[in-house]
């Protein structure tokens, strides 16, 4: 029989039991005991599914109490000076302090230490937090989980296959934080720790150990290239007798072939869901003792898996290479999808009919071992059973009734030229939108969400549960929106928002009300540290039957004279954020969306609302990893976003919003979006990324984020006067506003309030600045 392997679980737990004991111990409800505790019982939980569903190599160190990244940072020493005094007391307990505050940042006891920056792994909703080298970077074994786990699991009964993030992604997706070296060249110090970690692997007798190296199936500079080789020659050196698994994923290793297949390691993993035309050269090309694992079953999406065409695939390699040489296994890591299928009992919401059709990671891992034992040699009824069952729902979804719909077609086919372009250029609306709005120097606004507390979501929760009725949960959110318009006219913000009370995500909320959606009960993805998405299921056309927004804006634009933002969701995001069908071109349903959504900006329009916000923090995020395939992407992405937008009337004033990406490299793109605004994230990175839109000479209005909405920390209005002075140096002052760099539904009143009165102060003290020149 095939071997079978997995390259990590989800380890949010299956009730979010993780995401719920961080956030206990965070508030002090919890000690670190319990904590530690419920950490430990997730692994062995899920050791424990994996080792009943046959799993032959099964991960260790695939668990995190916040990201893997930041495991590794931790693991090689490479910890940023602000927090040397918090990792000087080296006792374990500090450890996980210290992790917390590297991760969260830290305000307490006179310390006062920004979070690490946080950025997109790869093209998904998981967030890892960045790296930072300095010239001299120094690296030292620090800590020692990756050992422990091993050990943990041994003691379980489970000899696992540990996990970890190889030497030359982690550095490509760290960032220099000084001028003058390149990150690449920090490898020689880095590889002694490497080299200890896997010794200590060794001597305890670990057979196989996996280095992600996603990388090394990306466009790679030639020094990168020649680094994989050098670098493996010294790793398989230490390794001994314990073997080296190298995971590439997410792209085709392609163009780096030649390199990967010479590499002194055992196995290499492929990503055959996203890239299976890479299997061809490789099986043309692969040395003759070299293991493939063949990433057959999708990880990053929930549709059942095809067993004939995984088939297909293996067989083409079992032909060439043998069997004893082909490992089955997911394509990626399942930490991009929900745990398990089986919690999903509403028909309601999810129709048994699209049930059929889905798998989550325990799935799919009983459709990896299927996949094995099918190529076996004893015939297994039940097995074959479940074969045949397979070509039975693959047929079904093929030709289902749900999700076909000729009008939603027609209206993308008949999209033309005119339904993207505004009706005058920038310069114009702005006149016009000037006038109209009368706002002042440095307007200042906020993202949308406001906190998102306990008592909102608990009467949400409620609701849903029909323990309240729809008019009882509408009055407290209409409660709740009225006291934000009120605090936000208080404080004196120019543009208000109503806060997004009524929405549980601003994916899934807009999902819920289109046509050709489904949504899951539990179907939790961790995008990080502790929180999560509930990705709706974007099966079939969509869309839009009625009004989706139009209530809530109106409701909170009929309490106030101040203009009110209008809050929408962009489609590239709810296509990026949704698990999307994979039966058509992700610009056909993006198209789709886009649809919808014009229609909505044009409701809110009609209902008097003079500004729209449209996000679209996920537009660096669909991004194609490979360049070759980008132009592509870039064109109908920013036509889809164009075509949500174009419908208004000049003196409409049309926002929008990006996040937690570098987009320095698609800076002409999000002009060419041509929103008569954008505000962004900036203030981790010290508004670097300003200097991409100062040198671009962008010429609509920008918000560059003053501060940093994923710590509890307050700034103070002198550092955000700050980082304004900085944008207004290069950008002019009378394109600028002021603004957080996200929304706030994360975040508790307190630090909200105090926060947004400092950005208020620090706007009216530029304004007195510019006044006086
Ligand atoms: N989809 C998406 N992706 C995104 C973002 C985003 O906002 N949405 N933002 C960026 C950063 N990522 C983020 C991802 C999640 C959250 C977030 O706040 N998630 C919430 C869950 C949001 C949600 O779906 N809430 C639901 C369900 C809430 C819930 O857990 N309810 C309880 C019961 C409620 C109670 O009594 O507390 C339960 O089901 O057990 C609601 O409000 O209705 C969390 O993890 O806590 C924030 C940022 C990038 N990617
Ligand atoms: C991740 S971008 C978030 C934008 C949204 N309007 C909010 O404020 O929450
Ligand atoms: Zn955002």
């Amino acid at each position: 029989m095939l071997f079978t392997n997995n390259l990590g679980y989800p380890r949010i737990g299956a009730q979010r039991e993780l995401k719920k004991a961080s956030e206990a111990f965070w508030s002090g409800k919890i000690t670190r005991k319990e904590l530690l505790d419920a950490g430990l019982k997730i692994r062995a939980t899920n050791w424990k599914i994996q080792k009943e569903i046959g799993i032959d190599l099964i991960p260790s160190n695939d668990f995190s109490f916040y990201d893997q990244v930041l495991d590794t940072t931790l693991m090689v020493g490479a910890i940023p000076a602000r927090y040397h005094g918090l990792a000087a007391n080296k006792s374990s307990e500090h450890e996980l302090d210290l992790y917390f505050a590297m991760a969260r940042g830290f305000q307490h006891e006179g310390i006062d230490v920004t979070a690490m920056e946080m950025t997109k792994w790869f093209d998904t909703n998981y967030h890892y937090l960045v790296p930072e080298f300095t010239k001299n970077q120094q690296f030292s074994l620090f800590s020692e989980k990756i050992i422990n786990e091993y050990y943990e699991a041994k003691q379980l009964g489970v000899d696992t296959k540990p996990v970890l993030i190889g030497p030359i992604t982690y550095l490509l997706l760290g960032k220099e934080k000084e001028a003058g070296f390149d990150r690449l060249d920090l490898i020689e110090a880095l590889l002694p720790v490497y080299e200890e970690v896997i010794g200590r692997l060794r001597k305890y007798g670990v057979k196989w150990i996996q280095f992600d190296e996603p990388f090394l199936a990306l466009d790679l500079p030639d020094k990168a290239r020649k680094l994989y080789q050098q670098v493996y020659k010294r790793l398989a050196k230490s390794a001994g007798d314990t073997k080296l698994l190298i995971a590439t994923y997410f792209e085709g290793v392609n163009d780096n072939l030649e390199v990967a297949l010479s590499l002194p390691i055992n196995a290499l993993h492929l990503d055959l869901v996203r890239a299976a035309n890479q299997l061809e050269a490789v099986l043309d090309n692969i040395p003759n003792e070299l293991i493939l694992s063949l990433g057959v079953v999708d990880g990053r999406n929930i549709w059942k898996n095809d067993y004939e065409r995984s088939l297909t695939l293996i067989d083409k390699a079992i032909r060439k290479i043998g069997k004893e040489r082909i490992w089955i296994a997911p394509s990626c890591s399942l930490l991009h999808v929900p745990c398990d299928l089986a919690y999903e009992d509403n028909e309601e919401t999810l129709p048994l009919e699209v049930k059929d059709w889905l798998a989550f990671a325990k799935q799919k891992l009983e459709e990896v071992k299927d996949l094995a034992l099918l190529r076996s040699e004893y015939e297994d009824t039940a097995v074959l059973q479940r074969f045949k069952d397979n070509k039975v729902s693959q047929n079904r979804r093929k030709t289902s009734a749900l999700i076909h719909h000729q009008e939603v077609k027609d209206r993308v086919n008949a999209i033309s030229d005119k339904d993207t372009n505004r009706r005058s250029v920038f310069a114009e609306r702005k006149a016009k939108q000037l006038e109209t709005l009368n706002l002042p120097l440095y307007p200042t606004t906020t993202i949308g969400s406001f906190p998102q507390t306990k008592e909102v979501r608990g009467w949400r929760a409620k609701f849903k549960k029909g323990e309240i009725t729809i008019d009882e949960y509408e009055n407290l959110i209409r409660a709740e929106t009225k006291e934000a318009i009120a605090w936000q006219e208080q404080v004196g913000l120019d543009v208000l928002v109503h806060g997004e009370f009524e929405r549980n995500d601003m994916v899934e909320y807009f999902g819920e009300q289109l046509q050709g959606y489904a949504f899951t009960k539990n179907g939790w993805v961790q995008s990080y540290g502790s929180r999560c998405v509930k990705p709706p299921v974007l099966f079939g056309d969509v869309s839009r039957p009625k009004d989706m927004t139009v209530y809530w804006t109106s409701y909170a634009q009929s309490i106030t004279r101040l203009p009110v933002k209008g809050m929408l969701t962009g489609p590239v995001t709810i296509l990026q954020w949704s698990f999307v069908r994979d039966d058509q071109p992700r610009w056909q349903t993006a198209f789709q969306i886009a649809l919808a959504i014009r229609d909505e900006v044009l409701a809110l329009e009609h209902a008097g609302i003079k500004i729209i916000q449209i996000d679209e923090p996920a537009i660096r995020e669909g991004l194609p990893l490979r360049q070759k395939d980008q132009r592509d992407y870039l064109n109908w992405a920013v036509k889809a976003f164009r075509l949500t937008a174009a419908g208004v009337e000049d003196d409409t004033q049309i926002h929008t919003h990006m996040c937690y990406s570098e987009f320095n490299d698609i800076i002409s793109d999000i002009a060419a979006m041509d929103a008569d605004v954008i505000t962004i994230e900036t203030s981790r990175s010290q508004m670097e990324l300003l200097d991409a839109f100062a040198n671009f000479n962008y010429p609509n209005d920008i918000g560059p984020g003053v501060y940093d909405i994923h710590s509890p920390r307050i700034p103070s209005k002198e550092e955000m006067i700050s980082l304004m002075d900085k944008a207004s140096a290069v950008i002019n002052p009378k394109q600028l506003w002021v603004n957080p760099d996200c929304g706030l539904k994360t975040r508790a009143w307190p630090e909200t309030k105090a926060a947004l009165e400092a950005m208020v102060d620090a706007a009216k003290t530029l304004r007195g600045v510019i006044e006086v020149v």
